[in-house]
């Protein structure tokens, strides 16, 4: 049901993220009016293989798309316009004359495509990649898993080059299928998307022909790159019919785009599955010589593209994930906080997650994790303690790489995402950066910033001020840690990264 104090027009945002796909719909304060999410399954064929049934995905859509305007008591005539966010670099390819997926979707976290990468980086060279793209060369990316099912599908290259396969991140899988799909669906993709694939030039926001030739991708495979507001198509059939769809974003840019991070050197981190850090550079992009990113923040029609530096961690709410499915410690994500309140510290464990290799500011497919500093002392306690720690240690490491490149001190973080609920965790976030952590009043950042864009691209919202005006603080937690114990503590912490690295060796 509406809120009593919401009357329409409404703006719906869809996220497609890792674990679920959320529909949610606002009001032009941006208040959330309703929301519907439903989780898919997590497919791991192999050790460090992770997939998706795309056709799931596109199923689970629909139904929380109808189920948020259901729970809103709406029409699609209150609808002004869709947004869409996705989880980034996750690689589809798809037959446009039946709109079937030719494999599972493979999952950002996926490391299949290592030796890959390996190669190409022996091949075409690391720096070519990273000043075309502005990203290392690393099997997080899109454009490497492309190259893999195109190698590894049967029959798939031929059928690509003749112009019958489609690739699309989560974004253009969405947005082809809601805009008619087989029946004239739009495929495209915004420029945040494609800034994640290796495969587009970070400059003049076009695919890369020489990247796309060392890569082995035909050109006929790729969505037309457009900017992150404007309309793309109107949805065609379902409850939203008719509706223009005139965002998209890949989630972490939504959230900095929902944290209102409009200005140069304001940043927002997100605490999700994994977690990212982007900072907002402005119409520059900023070369990283730290293990940071340079990527799209967001484009707004044909306005100039907005760039960010973004610090990604691989593994932090799945750590939390980890510790209750796999290791069965706590039976629910919520329950860390109580059993890692129940100590006083971490009892000499520091616990490295490097499930997938580590990420920024290391980019080390090697590494796995590694709990170090255990004694007979060290209880499961500690053990939650630790895996709190590594999420807030390893965005101490984005702070200082992100002031290194930037030379911004940090002065205060806004933060958004599932793990923000971990009150323990906000404030030794707070202690590990030494800076006041802030969460706004809707949390649900990601969904609000693709909500926005759309709005701006259809004159539901004004301008970016508009949008400012909506943001308001819900809690902030000030450090309290001495500085001794948090430089003892940083330091045991990095011996303990260390440690994880050179694990995998390369005939691995
Ligand atoms: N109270 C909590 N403490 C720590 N982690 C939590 C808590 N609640 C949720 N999480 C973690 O947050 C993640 C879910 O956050 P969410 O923002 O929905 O993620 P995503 O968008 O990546 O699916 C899960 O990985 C979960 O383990
Ligand atoms: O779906 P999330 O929130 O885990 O986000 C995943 C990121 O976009 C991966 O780059």
């Amino acid at each position: 049901m509406t809120d009593a104090h919401t009357t329409g027009p409404f703006i719906a945002a869809i996220d497609q993220g890792t674990t679920s796909s959320r529909c949610i719909v606002f009001d032009k304060d941006g208040r959330i009016v309703s929301v519907d999410q439903k989780e898919h399954e997590q497919i791991f064929p192999k050790p460090g293989w992770v997939e998706h049934n795309a056709t799931e995905i596109w199923e689970n859509v629909q139904e929380v798309v109808a189920g948020a305007v259901v729970k809103a008591g709406i029409t699609a005539a209150d609808v002004k316009a869709i947004g869409i966010t996705n989880q980034r670099e996750t690689t589809l390819l798809w037959d446009k004359n039946t709109g079937e997926p030719v494999h599972n979707a493979l999952v950002w976290q996926d490391t299949r495509t290592d030796a890959l990468c390996k190669e190409l980086g022996r091949n075409v060279g690391q720096d070519r990649f990273r000043r075309e793209t502005g990203l290392p060369l690393a099997s997080y990316f899109a454009g490497p898993k492309v190259r893999w099912l195109l190698d590894n599908v049967e029959g798939l290259r031929e059928r690509a080059e003749r112009g019958d396969i489609l690739f699309g991140t989560m974004d253009s899988w969405v947005i082809w299928n809601l805009t008619g799909g087989t029946d004239g669906g739009v495929h495209v993709t915004d420029v945040t998307n494609a800034s994640r694939t290796l495969l587009m030039n970070l400059h003049e926001m076009r695919w890369d022909e020489r990247i796309l030739q060392s890569m082995e991708i035909p050109a006929a495979v790729l969505p037309e790159i457009r900017s992150s507001a404007e309309v793309y198509g109107n949805a065609k059939g379902g409850v939203l019919d008719g509706v223009p769809v005139a965002s998209a974003l890949g989630d972490q840019q939504a959230a900095l785009f929902g944290q209102t991070c409009f200005s140069e050197g304001e940043a927002k981190s997100t605490y999700g599955t994994g977690t990212f850090m982007l900072m907002n550079t402005g119409e520059t992009p900023v070369n990283s010589y730290n293990g940071l990113l340079t990527t799209v923040g967001y484009r707004i029609g044909d306005q100039k593209p907005v760039y960010a530096l973004e610090g990604s961690i691989a593994v932090t709410g799945s750590l939390v994930q980890w510790m209750r499915d796999q290791m069965g410690l706590i039976k629910s994500a919520a329950e860390i906080e109580t059993l890692a309140s129940s100590v006083e510290d971490n009892g000499g464990a520091y616990f490295v997650p490097a499930f997938s290799g580590l990420f920024a500011p290391y980019w080390r497919s090697d590494a796995r994790g590694v709990i170090a500093g255990l004694t007979r002392y060290v209880t499961k306690a500690h053990i939650a303690r630790a895996v709190l720690e590594a999420t807030a240690w390893q965005t101490r490491e984005i702070t200082d790489a992100m002031t290194k490149d930037s030379g911004v001190e940090l002065t205060a973080l806004k933060v958004d995402g599932g793990m923000t609920s971990n009150n323990l965790l906000m404030q030794t976030l707070a202690d590990f950066l030494d800076a006041p952590v802030v969460r706004p009043m809707v949390a649900e950042t990601t969904c609000l910033g693709a909500a926005y864009a759309a709005g701006l691209a259809v004159g539901f919202w004004p301008d970016t001020d508009a949008l400012r005006a909506n943001w308001r603080r819900a809690a902030e937690w000030t450090p309290r840690m001495d500085a001794d114990t948090r430089d003892r503590e940083y330091k045991s912490w990095l011996k303990a990264v260390e440690r994880t690295m050179g694990w995998i060796e390369d005939e691995e």
